[in-house]
């Protein structure tokens, strides 16, 4: 069998040719309703499937949140598993916004999920935490280089309340999340032209405050609808900024349902976006 392509490869070339943007496809309730729909399956499927019709050809990254699916059982799934299919076939990549999180052994069905080929939810990348323990995420990490898969790991988020595990001094001095992101860089060290396992690090930050050095991509959601703009991003990232994937959900998805409505204001992001990085 030949192997596959790594994740890293692939996002970076992505990345290149349709810009670093992610949009988030996140079927608030409230969403739905504005947009006309019933806050049911038939209303999920048919914002999910216009969401992936409208931008799954052109933005580098489509992460829908599994929460909002996972809401209406497996009726809901079954709407994920279609998207997931559908966005990928369409060109894009899809990150699994899952942010699966437990001990190694149940790690490993957590990757056979979404990391392993045979399985109805493979995807791309998906997002894990890292607060059971970096070592915990092993079989992710391993089934993800089979699969030429990526991981991204959460290290600093956009939530206020992250910071009191995060920036937490663990031994040694460092905090909590640079310990997390030094293990990042060990794993993504050597490849090129990017490794496959991410961090997540809020927009929202101002400065993250950490070495951000992981030679992987940076996932950076709170764009939008959390008050972050792309102006912020190279404060926030400094040298690291080139490596950074912004992540946009509400603030793309409230311009639906109208499809042109949704691809104009992913493209005024993907502008503010190569302004605040060509700048950097
Ligand atoms: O992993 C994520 O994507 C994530 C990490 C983080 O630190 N903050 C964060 O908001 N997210 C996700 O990014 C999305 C943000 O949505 P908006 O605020 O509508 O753009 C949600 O699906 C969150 O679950």
């Amino acid at each position: 069998m030949t192997e596959p392509e790594p994740f890293g490869a692939r996002l970076r070339r992505a990345m290149d040719t349709r810009g670093p943007l992610c949009v988030g496809i996140d079927p608030h309730a409230s969403l739905l309703t504005d947009w006309g729909l019933n806050d049911d399956v038939a209303g999920l499927e048919r914002f999910t499937r216009t969401v992936v019709d409208a931008l799954a050809d052109r933005v580098a990254v489509l992460k829908p949140q599994s929460a909002f699916f996972e809401r209406f059982g497996s009726r809901g799934i079954a709407v994920l598993e279609r998207a997931v299919a559908d966005a990928r076939e369409a060109g894009a990549l899809v990150l699994m916004d899952a942010k699966r999180g437990d001990i190694g052994s149940t790690m490993g069905a957590y990757a056979a999920t979404y990391l392993h080929r045979d399985s109805p939810l493979f995807s791309d990348a998906v997002t894990v935490s890292p607060y059971l323990g970096f070592g915990s995420l092993r079989p992710a990490l391993d089934a993800a280089v089979l699969g030429g898969c990526g991981v991204f790991v959460l290290a600093l988020t956009s939530n206020p309340e992250g910071a009191e595990v995060q920036r937490a001094t663990a031994a040694g001095g460092r905090s909590l999340a640079q310990v997390m992101l030094d293990h990042m860089a060990a794993e993504n060290e050597g490849a090129e032209p990017l490794g496959s396992v991410g961090a997540v690090v809020g927009a929202t930050l101002g400065d993250a405050g950490a070495d951000l050095a992981i030679n992987g991509p940076l996932l950076a959601p709170g764009i939008g609808a959390q008050g972050a703009t792309p102006a912020d991003l190279p404060g926030v990232f400094g040298a690291a900024v080139s490596n950074v994937v912004p992540s946009v959900s509400r603030g793309v998805l409230r311009h639906g349902p109208d499809a042109a409505g949704l691809r104009e204001a992913a493209a005024r992001f993907a502008d503010e976006v190569r302004a605040a990085v060509g700048a950097a």
